[in-house]
């Protein structure tokens, strides 16, 4: 069908949601918009389906969001006689409706639906879709991207995000089909009246709460619980979660950013809600400096990542990035497994290969293996089941990513948000009670590990011509970069072929010489091209020079 035969359909079938019909209405002249949504049919990324709201094949809307659960349907049934599906849904725009229009789908199918009544972290949708013995797992987010996307998570029976192989089989099932013609569906509300519709019991939320409990690694030792937190949902789905198990936890002192307390989906003061963008955490930040906290957190909206400022000595609030907050808790945990005799035999620590190769520094001084894998925390999710079947899943201790990714435990098999601010607060109040700021243990970290400095920067392409352009920049890297900033090229890893026992991906990792290294890469959840640098260097201002000199060389090739 070309892009003009496809917007008719879509003019003559897309009735249902007016929101849709309006804009179909309004592109009816303007070709490169009709371009836009029709030229493709949104894809499997790294985090399931994502695309903006709106019309048309390539955007999140009921019809592609129906079209997608109907293959996910057809795919569960060729491979279980019951099967059984976990909803979830944060406080995205459309993010109830679309879980209930897959809650109709799968019912129509005869799919037994577990939805939650209510909004709710990522995390337990892989927890409940664990704890109900469910065949798979969905959750209607976008996660961090901004308040225009929406997106489409599904989780295999053991609650990990369904990796490629699988996502390959569904989207196969998904291709098939006709997104008006071949797509079964009843109302949400005739679902929970025939049964097939179940809201979760509140009872799974309560083993979700206690299994995070579960992860403290304080093992009896003393902490100040009093310690003045100030925590931002950031207009999602972690204030219930976060707030109730740092209460039940013993924290006594803590202030939620009112603007950023209700859960809404325009994110009004924060209209990028990733808390690895400073302006996501401005208010925040405002927030502990007027109550004077010692700490600040804050969670995106489906509650599996989570962001930290600390006080330094002048008073500010200094942000930590993903990488070190992640080395700061790999190596808490440690330490106390360590100092309590906890460790498990041959432990395991779980980080993607664009996660600061400080950290396998770290473990490897604790004695504990690490395993790299893409981005992606679906894959650490995927290296636990597979420790797992091994009778081994005590050896994991820890997963992280750059991303702002944290995972101590097995009872899930994706980030948790609640449980990283759990860590967070328990590692933060015990150096505490000893006078030690997290500050002062990143610079412990880095006089033993040397000095490490790692960034991240990205470059939006938006669109079909966005996406163009990010293939012919990865070629442009591909074909003999020699050096950066007169940093000579040691190895080039490329990852397109596989390698190292991993899936095909596009990332190049350039080795360069002096211990740097820059990682190039088309993100699989927003239409951007990923740069990460990481320079060893004596000291900080040594890093940083290097750091914007070899920037400045890479950003040439993004012209
Ligand atoms: O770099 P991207 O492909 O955009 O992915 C960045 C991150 O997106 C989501 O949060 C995924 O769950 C993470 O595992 C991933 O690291």
């Amino acid at each position: 069908m070309t892009i003009e035969e496809k917007y008719r359909s879509w003019c003559e079938h897309a009735v249902e949601d007016a929101d849709v019909a309006t804009e179909l209405r309004e592109m009816e002249q303007d070709e490169a918009k009709k371009e836009d949504a029709f030229y493709r049919e949104l894809a499997f990324g790294t985090g399931g389906l994502r695309g903006v709201i709106g019309a048309g094949t390539n955007r999140m809307n009921l019809y592609t969001v129906a079209k997608a659960s109907q293959g996910l349907a057809d795919y569960l049934k060729r491979h279980e006689a019951h099967p059984s599906v976990v909803i979830g849904y944060d406080s995205r725009i459309k993010s109830d409706l679309f879980a209930k229009v897959a809650g109709g789908v799968f019912a129509k199918n005869g799919i037994k639906v577990w939805i939650w009544g209510q909004l709710m972290p990522v995390p337990t949708v892989s927890f409940a879709t664990r704890y109900l013995k469910a065949s798979a797992g969905v959750m209607v987010t976008a996660s961090h991207n901004p308040s225009k996307y929406n997106g489409y998570k599904v989780y295999g029976a053991d609650g990990c995000q369904i990796t490629t192989e699988s996502a390959k089989e569904i989207l196969a099932e998904i291709e098939k089909l006709d997104v008006f013609a071949d797509v079964r569906r009843e109302t949400f509300e005739n679902g929970l009246e025939e049964q097939l519709i179940e809201y979760i019991p509140d009872e799974v939320y309560t083993a979700f709460v206690e299994a995070v409990k579960g992860e403290s690694v304080l093992f009896g030792d003393p902490v100040q619980k009093d310690v003045a937190i100030v925590y931002s949902p950031l207009n999602g789905a972690g204030l219930k979660p976060v707030t109730r198990t740092l209460k039940e936890l013993g924290y006594t002192n803590i202030t939620v950013v009112k603007e950023q307390e209700a859960p809404d989906g325009h994110f009004p003061t924060c209209p990028y809600p990733n808390p690895e963008i400073r302006e996501a955490m401005t208010l925040g930040m405002g927030y502990a400096k007027k109550c004077q906290a010692d700490l600040l957190l804050a969670t995106d909206p489906d509650c599996d990542r989570v962001g930290i400022a600390v006080r330094n000595r002048e008073g500010e609030y200094e942000l930590l990035s993903g990488n070190q907050t992640g080395m700061l808790l790999l190596d808490y945990i440690c330490s106390q497994r360590v100092r309590h005799g906890k460790m498990p035999e041959d432990p395991v620590m779980i980080k993607t290969i664009v996660t600061m190769d400080m950290g396998e520094r770290i473990a490897k001084h604790y004695g504990v293996r690490t395993i790299n894998v893409l981005t992606g925390f679906k894959f650490i999710g995927e290296q636990i089941g597979l420790l797992e079947k091994q009778g081994k899943a005590d050896s994991y201790i820890f997963g992280f990513e750059e991303s702002y990714g944290y995972l101590s435990g097995t009872y899930v098999r994706d980030k948790d948000g609640v449980n990283g601010a759990s860590l967070i607060c328990e590692m933060f109040s015990f150096y505490s009670a000893q006078g030690i700021s997290l500050l002062d243990k990143l610079e412990k970290l880095y006089q033993t590990y040397g000095y490490c400095l790692n960034t991240l920067h990205s470059y939006e392409f938006e669109g079909s011509a966005g996406f163009a352009k990010m293939q012919e920049i990865m070629q442009k890297f591909r074909s003999g970069v020699k050096n950066f900033a007169g940093k000579k090229v040691v190895e080039l890893l490329d990852y397109a072929p596989g390698r190292d026992g991993l899936p095909k991906s596009n990332v190049l990792k350039f080795l360069l010489e002096d211990g740097c290294s820059v990682v190039v890469r088309p993100s699989g959840t927003e239409p951007k091209l990923k740069l990460y640098i990481s320079v060893s260097a004596p000291d900080k201002s040594g890093a940083e020079a290097v750091e914007s000199a070899i920037t400045e060389c890479a950003e040439h090739f993004l012209r």
